[in-house]
């Protein structure tokens, strides 16, 4: 097709025979994998060659879909693909098809072998989509990377003219990737990745990518999370500021991550929020489980393998790890020690060893910028609903950056779940609710669901009502249990006191943690009340 279309517009026979011969060429490549070729392959290809290079004023440019020894996936190579799934829908016959952001549209790219034409100030350029069979490597190699390790490997090949080398290396490329990016942009769906066992990573001698995915469409957005309108402003400027601040991490020579820490009780809204930042900068989510992870090495991959654009999420860092009491330096140092001599990627055959020996300082290194030094934009976020609990080496600034406290519901986050489930902006009832929630706590959660309505006939005079009856009641457990929970406090005094804080809910730490803020200034305090 792009011979014919050559010869219409009545360029030179010169430049349709080097065509040809480039052609010639890139089949004989692709066909590979027929015996017929090892006969003439040699030396057929060997005159295509060349005669292509008396004639062929062409030159050719391959962008291959992996870079780096095959563990980073080439984002150039996505930018093209991208930019030629528009291309490809117009002239190509064999198309490949793939889900798009819109659940009904798909995003078309060219299969292998096919060829699209492109016409750039003038210039024409022809552009390629190939794939060739992987070399054997050996285990390490593989296992490095992962499932990716075993494709095809495909490419893209663009063929153009030398006269128009400047104008395609300099102005064309560049534009090209741009553009793709804009589809990308368009086309993305993101992605809610789980970590798979480490124990699963090496099944039967096929390496498994660590990751497995879903579409992430969780409908949590800042604009129905209940939090003081001071504090949302902030994290969202916080949140726009990283987002943009490429050429101001690359000045101060920091990593391109940002740490936040979630602390609270459970139901106020940590996991909600992180949905609702994921949503705000349109990234992927990773969430982390790290009771799988066996050792530091696969946290290592796991953390390669992430893309940018991405919230790697670990909830409730304190179950996870055993991270209580001081530091252990001796026997991290230990640990690290062990995971460096034997504690690598596990080959088919050998016994794994199912408990989780990520450490604390494999932890640290892992968010430290050490590794995300393979890639940019990235946030970190971890949860817990004992801040108390965390080591102050894994939580302290330039780690987790930002600390958010998601507390029990206030009066102005009542009214704010008020509007969102119920539409109402006032109502007689909302005096009394008020006086209640500063007598007990209850959590948002909670509160959204009384103010949930359970059957077509609840309006706001039934919801609030059950959430008054409901207050009532936690307002009478809590007269009742009072000197019950007197002395479990009691009780739990000697560990408190052990640690240096007051029992309870964690508040000793927080209030600790609210004091250090106060001296830094540089904190955020969800105050829901
Ligand atoms: N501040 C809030 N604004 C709006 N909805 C909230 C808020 N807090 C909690 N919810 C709702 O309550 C439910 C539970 O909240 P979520 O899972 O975010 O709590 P969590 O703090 O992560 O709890 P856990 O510590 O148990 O993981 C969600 O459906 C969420 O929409
Ligand atoms: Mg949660």
């Amino acid at each position: 097709m792009a011979i014919e279309a050559m010869m219409l517009s009545g360029l030179n026979s010169g430049v349709v025979l080097s065509l040809i011969a480039v052609l010639w060429t890139v089949v004989w490549q692709n066909l590979q994998h027929l015996q017929l070729q090892q006969f003439f392959a040699r030396h057929l290809s060997r005159h295509a060659r060349r005669l292509a290079a008396m004639v062929d004023p062409y030159l050719s440019v391959t962008i291959s879909e992996y870079e780096g020894g095959r563990m980073k996936r080439s984002d150039a190579y996505e930018e093209v693909k991208a930019y030629l799934s528009d291309a490809s829908a117009r002239g190509v016959r064999h198309l490949r098809a793939e889900g798009a952001k819109d659940a009904d549209k798909l995003v078309l790219s060219m299969s292998d072998g096919e060829e699209v034409e492109d016409e750039f100030q003038g210039a024409r350029v022809f552009w390629g989509a190939f794939s060739k069979q992987p070399p054997r490597s050996d285990g390490a190699a593989a296992f490095w990377g992962g499932a990716a390790a075993q494709e095809e490997r495909r490419f893209f090949r663009l063929y153009f003219l030398e006269r128009h080398r400047s104008l395609v290396l300099d102005t064309y490329l560049p534009r090209v990737r741009q553009l793709g990016r804009d589809v990308m942009v368009k086309n993305r769906q993101r992605k809610l990745f789980t970590n798979i066992s480490t124990s699963q990573w090496s099944d039967g001698g096929y390496m498994r990518s660590a990751w497995s995915h879903v579409v992430f469409e969780h409908p949590k957005t800042f604009d129905t999370l209940a939090m003081d309108p001071v504090q949302k402003k902030r994290i969202k400027a916080d949140l726009d500021m990283f987002k943009s601040g490429k050429d101001y991490y690359k000045r101060v020579g920091k990593a391109w991550k940002r740490g936040y820490l979630l602390y609270g009780p459970p139901g106020t809204g940590k996991s909600a929020m992180i949905a609702a930042m994921a949503n705000h900068l349109d990234y992927d989510i990773y969430d982390i489980e790290l009771t799988s992870v066996h050792t530091n090495t696969d946290l290592r991959k796991l953390f390669i393998e992430t893309t940018s654009k991405s919230i790697i999420v670990i909830e409730d860092i304190d179950c996870s790890l055993d991270l209580t009491g001081a530091r252990e330096k001796k026997a991290a140092a230990e640990e690290d020690d062990k995971d460096k001599k034997g504690g690598g990627p596990v080959r088919p055959g050998e016994k794994k060893d199912t408990s989780s020996k990520v450490t604390l300082s494999g932890l640290l290194n892992f968010i430290d910028g050490l590794w995300s030094a393979c890639g940019g934009e990235r946030i970190i976020v971890f949860t817990t609903n004992h801040v108390e609990k965390l080591d102050p080496a894994l939580i302290r600034r330039g780690r987790m950056d930002k600390h958010i406290e998601m507390s029990y519901c206030g009066f102005e986050a009542f009214k704010f779940l008020a509007k969102t489930y119920l539409d109402v902006d006032s109502h007689p009832l909302f005096d009394t609710v008020g006086e209640l929630l500063r007598e007990v706590q209850m959590t948002p959660a909670d509160v959204a669901e009384n103010l949930t309505p359970k059957s077509l006939d609840d309006g706001p005079d039934s919801c609030l009502e059950d959430l008054v009856k409901a207050l009532e009641e936690a307002k009478e457990k809590k007269a009742s249990g009072g000197d019950e929970q007197d002395k479990q406090d009691e009780e739990e005094q000697p560990h408190a006191q052990e640690l240096g804080r007051r029992p309870g809910h964690g508040e000793g730490a927080v209030e600790e943690a609210k004091e250090k803020e106060k001296a830094s200034g540089g904190d955020e305090q969800n105050q829901q009340r």
